[in-house]
């Protein structure tokens, strides 16, 4: 045997070695967290993967009745994850150092970005510190920035029209969005191509349809699958011939302006091409920061909008209450962002509708990159996927009085004490127990753009058009569920007509 495979075997061994030690070591650990859903035990708790996959929400419901004010834990097919059902315990794990508890590693793992985005652990870090940064700090368009794009997308996408007009109201919203929330990233005419609204669509499918085939896969197997089959690279190189010609625009205006230039303010293409330099500036990198922030936006954004739409549709009364606000607010403020700031029922109804209808069951998910110890004794090691129960706590009388009931003015009352500064508490603002964005260091950095268009969309529309489901109907179309996703109606219309003032 030559010397060369003796030291691979010996490294296999020690490496094996070491795994199933570490294996043994993370099971013990978790052995006293209670599972919910089906058995402990080696196969048989696969039971409880499977009732995961098709009942996530029931399954997380019960264990957190079960085991609120600690942890519980749920299988998944390779591995367990644990659910922390104590907004102190998750507080510790919000202040955990990085190199701990960290939440891009988590994304990664679950997007399995390495075969699904083509980028390893520490560019997602890099990509989400830029565009975290480039989102919180500098993307802040005003109202009259994205006005006339909010307007020429309804004139093309809502029927103009006196009588009632069907429209399908997921599409519908997604089509909005995706034009207005395109025009602060890329600016216009892309922000209105259909072919590029219709490549994102597909970018965001494959990714997800990618993320469920990988983390079904074994570890071994997964690179040898992605050699044959790049679900993502295709639509990277699609994209990269939509952004070309503006990259080389931006680029020549900013070569002749130098540091001065003023055009960076104008997109976040713009603002990320004056803010990386050297080889990250590159067509494929922006492209794919490009196709990811729309991963994260539209898709959000759009069906908070469509939940809204249907509650809406289903009470003309809460209508003519916004109505009344969003009219005297224009008429006393004018239209900026401060004005929208003062539409104080209009940020409650949004923000109570985000936490009735949140996107999803879970909230702040994180990977233990190193065994963590929260004060009730359970040490979470290396490997653990932990989340906050989003839904449950939203849904827990103890955070919110009549919880499972939509009260539109139920975060007003709290807000009659703002005192005119523009900072005020409002839907943007996260808390242990208001989860819709997540919490803390790591919470949605989308948020306030989220906000901005949600108020100037909704405004726009109460303000211009009447609105209610077929057949005169007062029940919300039933939602779907994806595992952990909640999903509004995807085929269900509303109908719209102009606004018929009295
Ligand atoms: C109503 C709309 C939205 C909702 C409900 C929402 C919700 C969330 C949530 C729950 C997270 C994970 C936070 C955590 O658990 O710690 C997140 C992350 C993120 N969101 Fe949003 N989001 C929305 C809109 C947006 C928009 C419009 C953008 C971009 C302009 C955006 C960009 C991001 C990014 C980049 C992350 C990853 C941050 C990180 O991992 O550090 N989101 N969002």
């Amino acid at each position: 045997m030559e010397l060369s495979t003796l030291l691979y075997l010996v490294a296999a061994v020690y490496a094996l070695t070491w795994a199933s030690r570490r294996f043994m070591y993370a099971e013990r650990c978790l052995e006293g967290i209670p599972t919910v859903g089906g058995p402990s035990l080696p196969i048989l708790s696969w039971y409880g993967a499977i009732r995961f996959l098709l009942q996530a929400h029931k399954v997380l419901e019960e264990g957190y009745t079960k085991y609120k004010g600690g942890c519980f834990k749920v299988a998944q097919f390779n591995r367990w994850f644990v659910i922390v059902a104590d907004p102190a315990l998750n507080e510790e794990l919000r202040k955990a150092p990085e190199e701990y508890m960290s939440s891009p590693a988590a994304l990664h793992q679950y997007l399995q970005g390495l075969y699904t985005l083509g980028i390893d652990l520490n560019e997602m870090n890099n990509y989400i510190e830029l565009v975290r940064e480039q989102l919180l700090r500098h993307v802040n368009p005003s109202p009259s920035m994205l006005y006339d794009e909010m307007i020429a997308a309804f004139q093309d996408i809502i029927p103009q029209s006196d009588d009632w007009a069907p429209i399908p109201a997921l599409d519908a919203s997604f089509k909005l969005f995706f034009r207005v929330s395109n025009r602060a990233f890329v600016g216009a005419p892309l922000c209105s191509n259909p072919e590029y609204n219709e490549l994102n669509i597909e970018f965001t499918n494959n990714v997800f349809k990618g993320a469920l085939l990988y983390n079904a896969l074994p570890n071994g197997i997964r690179p040898f699958i992605s050699r044959w089959l790049d679900l993502v690279g295709p639509s990277v190189e699609r994209g990269m011939r939509f952004i070309q010609p503006h990259f080389e625009q931006r680029q020549k205006e900013m070569e002749a302006a130098g540091k001065d230039w003023v055009g960076k303010e104008d997109d976040l293409l713009s603002l990320l091409m004056a803010s990386t330099q050297g080889e990250a500036c590159n067509v494929r990198n922006l492209t794919r920061i490009m196709l990811i922030v729309n991963l994260a936006a539209v898709h959000t954004t759009s069906q908070s909008f469509t939940h809204l739409l249907y509650l809406i549709a289903t009470n003309p009364a809460w209508a003519a209450t916004l109505r009344e606000e969003i009219e005297q607010v224009i008429e006393q403020h004018g239209y900026d962002k401060e004005a929208l700031h003062r539409m104080r029922r209009l940020d409650s109804f949004i923000q109570e509708s985000l936490r009735f209808n949140g996107l999803g069951a879970l909230a702040s998910t994180k990977l233990a990159l190193q065994d963590f110890a929260l004060s009730n004794g359970t040490i979470l090691p290396k490997g653990t996927l932990v989340a906050a129960p989003l839904r449950a706590m939203h849904y827990d009388g103890e955070n919110y009085a009549d919880a499972d009931t939509f009260q539109p003015w139920r975060f007003y009352r709290e807000l009659e004490e703002f005192d005119g500064e523009v900072n005020a508490q409002s839907m943007t603002t996260t808390t242990p127990t208001y989860l819709s964005f997540g919490h803390g260091k790591t919470a949605c950095p989308g948020r306030f753009f989220a906000a901005l268009e949600l108020k100037m969309i909704v405004a726009n529309l109460l303000l211009n058009y009447d609105i209610k489901l077929e057949g005169d109907s007062s029940k919300i179309p039933p939602v779907s569920w994806y595992i952990t996703a909640r999903v509004p109606n995807m085929t269900a219309n509303v109908l719209v007509r102009r606004r018929q003032k009295a």
